[in-house]
């Protein structure tokens, strides 16, 4: 359904899309990458808010690059910086981006605008200024104005940062209420995110899509090969250059090391458990 081809975008020296091609079809595929790797840059290419350099986009066989009009009617965009609010109501801000939508017919538009802050959990909250709202209220404010006009595509960028472990929830639990139906493009640096809800994934790095499957068969991929042990900080520069490194934890006082290796890689070492953030760093990282 939504097809991205080749697609490069650079601003200056910065190649922020470096060949990136992804089919998507409906349901929840999560974007996961550090900062800096390319998706902001991809979600505003998709929203049409910039044109990539080169390569194609293609919805339901349009090109939405030449013509952006064929997407713009179908799309959601819960951008990352969502954070400016006029000293409007609920109701009345999302009324004004209805309209904006094309929601015309004033009873489709109050229909539609009362099922979403219902689906949202904002219902009792309608009236207040939404510059009032707490961050996790403004986030479900968010999927609702995304959500005006029924679009067949969500795209959702970062939208759990600095939200409290029950807003968060409830959020995720928001999104995948939705991804029966649509095209959910999720993109966060948060694993536990993608790992708890999104069948599909790709990982990006250096604006290039690095890996791309299920949570689960990229776990595969390191299957029986995570060992850890308990170091001294200062012994943390000798294991990032003698070992397939991975990760490192800070432990009351102590430092956790993660490795790559088919066997033990030495004495004090432990096998671990494989988890989707072992996989996230060993691809990011090239190890695998
Ligand atoms: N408008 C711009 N002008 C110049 N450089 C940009 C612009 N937008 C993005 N970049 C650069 O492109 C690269 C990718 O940025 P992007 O915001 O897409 O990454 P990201 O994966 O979304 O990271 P973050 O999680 O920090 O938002 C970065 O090096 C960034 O500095």
């Amino acid at each position: 359904m939504l097809s991205i081809q080749n697609i490069h975008k650079r601003f200056g020296d910065v190649h922020a899309l470096n060949n990136v091609s992804l089919d998507l079809e409906p349901g929840l595929f999560g974007l996961l990458g550090p900062n800096g790797a390319g998706k902001s840059t991809l979600m505003r290419t998709l929203a049409t808010l910039q044109k990539p350099d080169e390569g194609q986009i293609f919805f339901d066989g349009q090109d939405i690059v030449t013509h952006p009009d064929a997407i713009r009617s179908q799309l959601g965009y819960l951008p990352q910086d969502f954070g400016v609010y006029p000293r409007m109501s609920a109701l009345a801000l999302l009324d004004h981006i209805a309209i904006l939508k094309g929601v015309i017919n004033k009873g489709e538009r109050e229909d539609q605008i009362m099922a979403l802050l219902e689906k949202v959990n904002l219902i009792t909250h309608r009236t207040a200024s939404v510059a009032t709202y707490s961050g996790g209220m403004r986030q479900r404010f968010g999927v609702a104005q995304a959500l005006l006009g029924n679009p067949k595509i969500l795209i959702v960028d970062e939208p759990t940062a600095g939200l409290d472990p029950f807003e968060r929830q409830r959020f995720l639990d928001l999104l995948s209420e939705f991804g029966r139906e649509k095209i959910i493009l999720l993109s966060t640096h948060i694993v536990e995110d993608v790992r708890d809800l999104c069948p599909d994934m790709a990982i990006m790095g250096n604006g290039q899509i690095v890996v791309r499957g299920a949570p689960e068969s990229l776990i595969d991929t390191i299957r029986g090969r995570v060992w850890r042990k308990s170091v001294d900080r200062d012994d943390l520069l000798t294991m990032k250059e003698g070992y397939k490194f991975l990760s490192s934890r800070h432990l009351k006082g102590g430092v956790q090391a993660s490795v790559l290796a088919d066997a033990s890689p030495g004495t004090g070492f432990e096998q671990k458990e494989e988890t989707l953030e072992d996989a996230y760093f060993a691809h990011l990282n090239g190890l695998v």
